[in-house]
């Protein structure tokens, strides 16, 4: 049995004036190192705020975060910042529109080391940004010099993906990183986020409203309703359902009836 990389344990948050019960309800998940789980769920379902107690932005009310063994519950978002990666919906959140593809892609190297250490972007890294960068396809390996603020939003949303991994984190987390991207942008940086996760065996946790990414990205699937875990699908059952049978599972799982657009098929 691998060990855990991430170990969520009955975390409970509670917004004092959202009006409405506890964004999370004692949510408990586990993932192997190397492990890749989607997220869906129903809208104001806790995702998001499952992503920031996990990274340190939010601290729960009760339960604990494990990341690699270590207890990291009330450690500050900085301090496990090292540990863990993540995109946002917003490609200009993860990135510096007045720096070029290449300082930004510095910064991602030595963010976090010491001053004497800062020149320090070993030859090989450097080689396998460049290389990254390549494969992508959208020729931006020739435009390491270009301030980030003149990049599509897909090739700013690839860069931003590619600044987290490049730290190889412990957990990476993906909040819905391709949901503001054109079908063609979005199909491209999925493809990154495939190769980044099996290349660095990255454990990963990525939310999306698409079921159909939420079946084809990754090797298990969380469903959350409520504040809380539903359904987690892995194996067997997994690989043999469809979008409509992902539907079917997670309405069932939710004991209502929720309309289409509570689930946001895509
Ligand atoms: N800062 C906040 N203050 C008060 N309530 C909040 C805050 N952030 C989230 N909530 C509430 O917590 C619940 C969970 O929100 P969250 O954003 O985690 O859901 P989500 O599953 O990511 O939803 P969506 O798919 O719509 O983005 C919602 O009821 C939301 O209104």
């Amino acid at each position: 049995m691998p060990s855990s990389m991430l170990v969520v344990d009955r975390v409970v948050k509670r917004f004092v004036h959202s009006g409405q019960g506890a964004a999370l309800d004692g949510v408990s998940l586990e993932l192997a190192a190397g492990e890749f789980a989607t997220v869906v769920g129903s809208n104001g379902a806790g995702k998001t705020t499952l992503l920031h107690v996990i990274a340190g932005g939010l601290l729960p009310d009760e339960g604990r975060v494990v990341v690699d063994g270590h207890e990291v519950t009330a450690w500050p978002q900085h301090r496990r910042a090292g540990w863990i990666g993540m995109v946002f919906q917003d490609p200009a959140a993860g990135t510096a529109g007045s720096l070029t593809v290449e300082e930004n892609m510095v910064l991602a190297l030595t963010a976090g080391r010491r001053r004497t250490l800062a020149p320090a972007v070993r030859p090989a890294r450097r080689e396998w940004v460049v290389e990254s960068l390549r494969r992508l396809g959208m020729g931006l390996e020739q435009r390491l010099h270009v301030a980030v603020r003149h990049l599509s939003g897909g090739q700013r949303q690839a860069l931003a993906l590619l600044m987290a991994a490049a730290r190889q984190p412990r957990v990476l987390l993906l909040d819905e990183h391709t949901a503001s991207l054109d079908p063609q942008a979005a199909e491209a940086v999925l493809e990154l986020t495939r190769q980044l996760v099996r290349d660095l065996g990255l454990t990963t946790l990525m939310v999306t409203h698409n079921l159909k990414h939420a079946l084809t990205m990754g090797d298990r699937t969380v469903i959350m309703h409520r504040g809380r875990v539903v359904l987690d699908l892995r194996g067997e059952r997994r690989r043999r359902m469809d979008v409509g049978d992902l539907a079917e599972a997670f309405r069932h799982a939710c004991h209502e009836v929720l309309a289409d657009d509570q689930m946001i098929l895509a």
